[in-house]
């Protein structure tokens, strides 16, 4: 039996609603998931100044996870924010939701395309693909030109246009597998799957089973090294609260 946090690193209620329930359809029976999201922040990660902002909130939540028994985490935030600062506080695994599904797509297909929300957002994922060494791998990005919050409007048109776009990058791109690139698009994934007969991979659930994996085969956040724990000092001001 394992307890998982799930992190929404921005501050949307809703979207950690989308987050949560995604990662508790898929969550082994025996595993809990514990959702979250900063108490203060950015209501949506778009670039790298909101990035940073949320990076701050990643890093409370995991120290409070650990509190709470956490024994990995997840952050479930496209651009996986402040992953390698998380893995140094961390005892367990660490996992975002882009690396996971970006690793999730090399293992079923040779090429994946990514459908993620605002063009300035794609060059994001372009930079994830360099650091995590997949750009080979992929054969395109895409946006659906919406802003990630529209994913939670309840009019369903960020929905419809992820369909659209999936569907494009079916036919034009080559690729055999499509990576949803927010999120807030966790619970889009089985039903395109269905639809266009191709893995369609949300990183929310990709990167739960990832950590139950790395837990059931005994592995947390090497200690040795760069992700070692911070070398203590103090704190000031409102970083207090991560002493
Ligand atoms: N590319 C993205 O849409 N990233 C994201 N911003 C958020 O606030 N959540 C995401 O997954």
């Amino acid at each position: 039996a394992f307890c998982i946090q799930v992190i929404n690193p921005n501050t949307s209620p809703e979207m950690t609603e989308t987050i949560a329930s995604a990662a508790r359809r898929i969550a082994s029976p025996g595993t809990t998931i514990l959702a979250s999201c900063p108490t203060q922040g950015v209501e949506s990660i778009e670039g790298h100044f909101d990035e940073a902002i949320a990076a701050i909130g990643v890093l409370e939540q995991v120290k409070q996870g650990k509190a709470q028994g956490a024994q990995g985490h997840v952050i479930a935030c496209f651009g996986d924010p402040g992953l390698l600062a998380a893995r140094e506080l961390a005892s367990g695994p660490v996992i975002g939701i882009a690396e996971a599904a970006m690793h999730m797509a090399t293992l079923v297909a040779t090429r994946f395309s990514i459908v993620t929300t605002l063009p300035r957002t794609v060059i994001i994922a372009r930079h994830l693909l360099r650091q995590y060494g997949f750009e080979h791998h992929c054969a395109a990005l895409h946006a659906i030109d919406l802003p990630v919050l529209a994913l939670e409007d309840g009019t369903g048109l960020a929905q419809q246009k992820v369909r659209e776009r999936c569907i494009q990058a079916k036919r034009e791109d080559g690729s055999g597998a499509i990576v949803l690139g927010c999120g807030g698009m966790a619970n889009l994934a089985s039903e395109l799957t269905q639809e266009l007969g191709i893995p369609v991979i949300d990183g929310v659930t990709a990167a739960v089973k990832m950590v139950e994996s790395l837990l059931a085969l005994g592995f947390g956040t090497s200690k040795y090294g760069d992700l070692a724990y911070p070398n203590k000092k103090p704190l000031s001001g409102c970083f207090d609260m991560l002493s």
